[in-house]
């Protein structure tokens, strides 16, 4: 399993590692810059050997700085010639003092403003000017020396790495502060940081390799865990009744659509049954189209919770995708929610609920709601507001505490989506269902992708899975049923590749 360390956690296991004696007197150090240079070469193997190519080293003050020298080191040992620049002023720290002095052997420290005249003639630039220490934004001179090197690089003519994190990229919340250096390749230390995956942090470090370069990282505090394949989709035995009955409540005549979309991902996922409910102005348009999933006509609220009264076999509840803001819409909510059933909360029921004058007085833990970024603002506009800012200083707020925040505010489950899906419980419990790097499938954000992933995790519920569990699992596999269809990818599609990621869980 995948774990994600922030910026604070990561430097106190550096400190704590740095104490032991395997790791002084730059050791540590020099295994960082030998992993990053390992994975170059592993990437781009025609970098290998050298031997009259040229390398541009960018080094700051600190410790990534320190980094730099290693690695700038080993290069000019295999043959490279090496431009090295300084940027930055300020003390450096002891390994990254010593790691400097050992350069100086080799070759010159040039300042930062010659960098850019020698990434011509470069097959490789190295960016150690900031990572996990970045403590305000990236401003004057130093920017525009981002700029200028940026603009060079989107002419592709050499290849970017990134030690730790690209120069300027929060740690914490995925954000540029001020400017950023932009990156193929980013070789981190011993976990992932949070800023790798959310907001621009995928565009900015290109590919991203983890290296373990021997930092303890078992006793730290984790941020949040990366959603993978999930165990025990698979159906055992039983009766269609032991994998539960998801009830989708759905809109008026004309807009069915999404409802639909929503009932057929519950059914695909495994629910045992699945029925709609529309009103009765749409039962026409949805027997047309519905085979598998149940209808059934549902005037108002008072005849939902005599339903639900009737059959306890109904345990999950979807309420959201085409369900519209009528007034039925809104007695329907309240009476869902009353029934105090596992449900999602989409679309439509989070623009009702965010009406309400007490939202969170509704809901229970067994709720998940499942916003996207408007959505969200709606719901919880002064936590929305702290995320689109950039703040004066590291850590900027970043979508992991938001969310968190959010879902202690709301007592119950809330996953936000984007291609840095978060998803929190009360308890604090954060996972994140990245769509970047290998999973990168842009094509999802497209109409109706957000019902089905209502429908995905109401079929789970259904299933009889526990809400963080179940939005977790939904949402990797809304992912990997898009990357199953590829570019080109309409909403419709989507539960038809459940059936081929299923499989590929076996
Ligand atoms: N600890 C270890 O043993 C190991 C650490 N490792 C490596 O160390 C990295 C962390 O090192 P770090 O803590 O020294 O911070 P780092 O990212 O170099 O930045 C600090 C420097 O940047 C400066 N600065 C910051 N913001 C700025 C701004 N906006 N504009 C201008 N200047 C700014 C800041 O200046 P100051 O704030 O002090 O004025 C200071 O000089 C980590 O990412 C990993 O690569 C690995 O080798 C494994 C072993
Ligand atoms: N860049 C992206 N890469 C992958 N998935 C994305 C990206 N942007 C949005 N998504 C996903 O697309 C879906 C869009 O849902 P939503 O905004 O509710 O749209 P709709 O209401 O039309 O269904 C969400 O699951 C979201 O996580
Ligand atoms: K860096």
């Amino acid at each position: 399993m995948s774990i994600l360390i922030g910026a604070r956690e990561m430097r106190a296991a550096e400190a704590a590692a740095l104490a032991m004696p395997q790791n002084g007197q730059g050791a540590l150090m020099e295994r960082a810059g030998e992993a990053a240079l390992g994975a170059v070469m592993t990437n781009w193997p025609e970098l290998a050997g050298g031997q009259g190519r040229a390398a541009v080293v960018l080094c700051g003050a600190g410790n990534n700085g320190g980094d730099g020298y290693v690695i700038a080191r080993h290069l000019a040992q295999a043959g490279w010639s090496v431009t090295l620049c300084a940027a930055g002023s300020g003390r450096s720290p002891p390994d990254a003092a010593r790691a400097r002095a050992a350069w100086e052997r080799h070759g010159p420290v040039h300042p930062a403003s010659k960098a850019p005249d020698a990434l011509p003639d470069a097959a490789l630039l190295v960016d150690a000017v900031f990572g996990i220490g970045l403590s305000r934004p990236v401003s004057g001179e130093m920017a525009q020396l981002f700029e200028r090197i940026a603009e060079a690089g989107r002419a592709d003519t050499f290849r970017r790495v990134a030690v730790d994190i690209p120069s300027g990229l929060d740690a914490d919340s995925g954000r540029c502060h001020g400017a950023c250096l932009p990156a193929d390749l980013t070789v981190t230390f011993a976990a992932a940081k949070p800023g790798h995956y959310l907001a621009s942090g995928p565009e900015l470090s290109g590919r991203l390799v983890v290296a373990d370069i021997g930092i303890d990282i078992g006793g730290a505090a984790v941020a949040a865990r990366l959603a993978g394949p999930p165990a025990g989709l698979l159906k055992r035995g039983a009766h269609k009744f032991d994998h539960g009955h998801a009830l989708v409540l759905a809109g008026g005549s004309g807009r069915g659509g999404a409802g639909r979309l929503a009932a057929r991902a519950a059914l695909r996922i495994g629910a045992g049954l699945v029925s709609l409910a529309p009103p009765p102005d749409a039962l026409a348009e949805n027997a047309a189209q519905l085979e598998a999933v149940m209808l059934r006509t549902l005037p108002d609220a008072a005849a939902l919770t005599e339903w639900l009264a009737g059959d306890e076999r109904i345990n999950a509840l979807c309420l959201g995708p085409g369900l519209g803001t009528d007034a039925r819409a809104g007695a329907l909510l309240r009476a869902a929610l009353d029934a105090g059933r596992p449900t999602v909360l989409d679309a439509d029921a989070l623009t009702l609920l965010s009406r309400e004058d007490a939202p969170f007085a509704l809901l229970h833990e067994a709720c998940v709601l499942t916003p996207h970024g408007g959505e969200f603002a709606r719901l919880f506009p002064d936590i929305s507001r702290t995320l689109g800012e950039v703040s004066a200083a590291p850590p900027g707020h970043d979508k992991l505490s938001a969310v968190r925040e959010a879902a202690a505010r709301a007592g119950c489950h809330v996953l936000l989506k984007g291609h840095d899906t978060v998803i929190a419980a009360p308890s604090g419990e954060t996972w994140l269902s990245s769509a970047a790097y290998g999973r990168a499938a842009p094509w999802l954000a497209t109409a109706g992708a957000g019902d089905v992933l209502a429908g995905l995790i109401t079929g789970l519920l259904a299933r009889g899975m526990q809400p963080l569990p179940a939005a977790r699992d939904a949402s990797w596999m809304h992912v990997s049923a898009a990357l199953e269809f590829g570019p080109g990818l309409i909403a419709e599609d989507l539960e038809r590749q459940v059936p081929a990621v299923l499989r590929a869980l076996c």
